[in-house]
């Protein structure tokens, strides 16, 4: 780990601190990159107590309609759990593409493993991970005046993925090293390594009602708990399940993903699923509108046990997200951004933002994988046509330059199963553009994505951000009431990772790429009581 990196900064706060404005008591642990100088900031053995001001502009119109922009400040006291626990992760859909390579990822980096390819020895490593494989500015020397910057795992006491006990459910019986041939994704040299670990790994019987995914599945499912629509018995169970795999493994906490297929859209049935109440009843009365995926969230939610959802159907239908406030549960989704979407989000806020008019995007891809063999079916498609369409919308309608009010480029998403590619996708992509005095600029990408491997660094990463927002709690200093409280049931924090991100009701959804890593990556320093990463630079620039 790199030495600590003290960090200046005069406070402007100086008493009202947690500790009354004496210098800091600077606990910290020996995997600690780095701690934070500061009277805004206290380290003790279980916690980081931060005061952070977080600073906005409220925009209002005056009676000239004209905008009057008012800066806000607003002080809050964070409290970071320093304890990492002992974390399990469980996926639904554990036997498949995304659910296999995950595993063999992990198991992997844990042991170190490197194989042989075509291309010569290949070591493990978490490529594509935000956390794991990307950094974060912490700040800037004043002696070199060069940026000093930190691996993104390291700002906060995250859990190491190779520390994660995994485990989960699959209607598909075969066992994760069978699954893994199956899936069809590593190369055999990784797969020899990790064969007899993931030999012994067979996934729990999960819940399965035909008429959710696509009826080309069903040869998958042999591995069903009795009944074949929503009951009581099925949440039951999976509360079971949860509960004996944590005591079984001694864990702290567990984190459950949803990566089985695609479902089928539910409809919003008033007094059925719109209401947490109305959600409950139609599960005891076994209502056919209520899904897996909405069972198991109901689950994980009556058990405060994080779940997020990494496919695009609507997983969370108000009676869930109301259940979810409710119990001060976290969920999170939808639908795992990782390849042709990710590039979109990215390239369409460069083009708008540059001043560019995006008047078309016509997405295609092809893949043969048992993902793509499920959206071949039209209700399935349409779940994922749904959260790969809406990513543009944010970007679009911020730009009034460019778009009068209701106009968007074109945008197509096609998707079509050809077997012959397995796992590894095509994804075709043509932006065209207006550019000066008429022209036009044609931006065509050929994108191999292998979506497994795409999307399993996704999985990690959503599940150590999920938990370690466990572990965040935040008051507003100047209020009488000193309770600290966790962040809302929905965590938006998640939708860097995500297609289609879940936000807490009546808040804007952010699909722009950069914002979205702006916001997880600036929350994260508020915590240890650090200003948001700002590219002014004045430093360089006023002397
Ligand atoms: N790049 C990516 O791979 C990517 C990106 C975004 C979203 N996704 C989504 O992630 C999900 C998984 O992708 P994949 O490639 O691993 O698919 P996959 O078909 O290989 O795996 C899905 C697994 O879920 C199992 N399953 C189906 N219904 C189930 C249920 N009710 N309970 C438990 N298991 C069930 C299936 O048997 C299968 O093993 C899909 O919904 C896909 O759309 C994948
Ligand atoms: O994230 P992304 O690469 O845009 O989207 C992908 C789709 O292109 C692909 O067809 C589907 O199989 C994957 O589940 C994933 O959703």
């Amino acid at each position: 780990m790199a030495p600590h990196a003290e960090v200046d900064s005069a406070s402007a706060y100086g008493n009202g601190h947690p500790n009354n404005g004496h210098q800091p008591t600077s606990t910290t642990n020996k995997d600690d990159l780095f701690t934070v100088s500061s009277p805004n900031v206290v380290y003790t053995d279980a916690e980081i107590l931060s005061k952070y001001t977080y600073r906005t502009t409220s925009v209002s119109k005056n009676a000239d309609r004209k905008y009057v922009a008012t800066p806000r400040e607003t002080m809050y006291d964070f409290k970071v759990d320093r304890k990492v626990p002992k974390v399990g992760m469980m996926l639904v859909g554990w036997g498949g593409n995304n659910g296999t390579t995950v595993t063999a990822g992990i198991i992997a980096n844990r042991r170190g493993l490197v194989w042989e390819t075509r291309e010569g020895p290949r070591g493990a490593n978490y490529y594509g991970s935000v956390i794991m494989g990307s950094t974060m500015k912490l700040g800037t020397d004043p002696e070199t005046m060069k940026e000093v910057s930190i691996p993104f795992h390291g700002v906060l006491p995250m859990v190491h993925p190779n520390d994660l006990v995994i485990g989960g459910w699959d209607i598909s019986r075969m066992n994760l090293a069978d699954a893994m041939d199956r899936a069809a994704v590593l190369e055999p040299t990784l797969k020899a390594q990790v064969k007899k670990e993931m030999a012994g790994m067979v996934p729990l019987p999960s819940i399965y009602y035909p008429d959710f995914i696509a009826a080309n599945q069903e040869d998958r499912a042999d591995n069903v708990v009795e009944g074949n629509k929503a009951c009581v018995a099925h949440v039951e169970q999976i509360r079971k399940d949860i509960s004996d795999f944590k005591s079984k493994n001694n864990l702290d906490k567990i984190i459950v993903q949803w990566t089985a297929n695609t479902e089928r859209y539910a409809d919003i049935i008033p007094g059925v699923n719109d209401t947490a109440d109305g959600l409950l009843k139609a599960i005891e009365e076994g209502h056919e509108e209520v899904s897996p995926s909405t069972i198991f969230a109901v689950a994980c939610i009556l058990d405060k046990v994080p779940f997020i959802n990494g496919s695009p159907q609507n997983t969370f239908v108000p009676g869930a997200i109301e259940l979810a406030e409710r119990h001060g549960s976290f969920i999170g989704g939808d639908d795992f951004k990782s390849g042709q979407t990710k590039m979109k989000s990215a390239l369409v806020d460069f083009l708008i933002s540059a001043g560019i008019k995006l008047t078309s995007i016509a997405s295609y891809n092809h893949l043969g994988n048992n993902d793509g063999k499920n959206l071949s079916s039209q209700k399935q498609f349409r779940s994922k046509e749904i959260s790969k369409s809406n990513v543009v919308d944010d970007m679009v309608e911020a730009n009034s330059v460019l778009y009068k009010p209701g106009e968007h480029p074109d945008h197509t998403v096609v998707i079509k199963y050809m077997p012959a590619v397995g796992d590894n996708k095509r994804a075709l992509d043509e932006y065209y553009a207006e550019i000066f005095l008429g022209g036009h600029q044609t931006i065509s990408i050929f994108n191999v994505c292998e979506d497994s491997l795409l999307a399993s660094p996704l999985i990690i990463d959503l599940v150590l951000v999920a938990e370690m927002m466990t572990r965040i709690q935040w008051r507003v200093s100047s209020e009488e009431d000193k309770d600290y409280k966790g962040f809302h049931s929905v965590l938006s924090i998640l939708s860097y990772m995500l297609k289609a991100p879940l936000t807490p009701p009546g808040t804007p959804v952010v699909n722009a790429l950069a914002k979205q890593r702006g916001a997880l990556t600036n929350i994260f320093r508020a915590c240890v009581g650090l200003e948001p990463e700002s590219d002014m630079t004045l430093e360089h620039k006023l002397f």
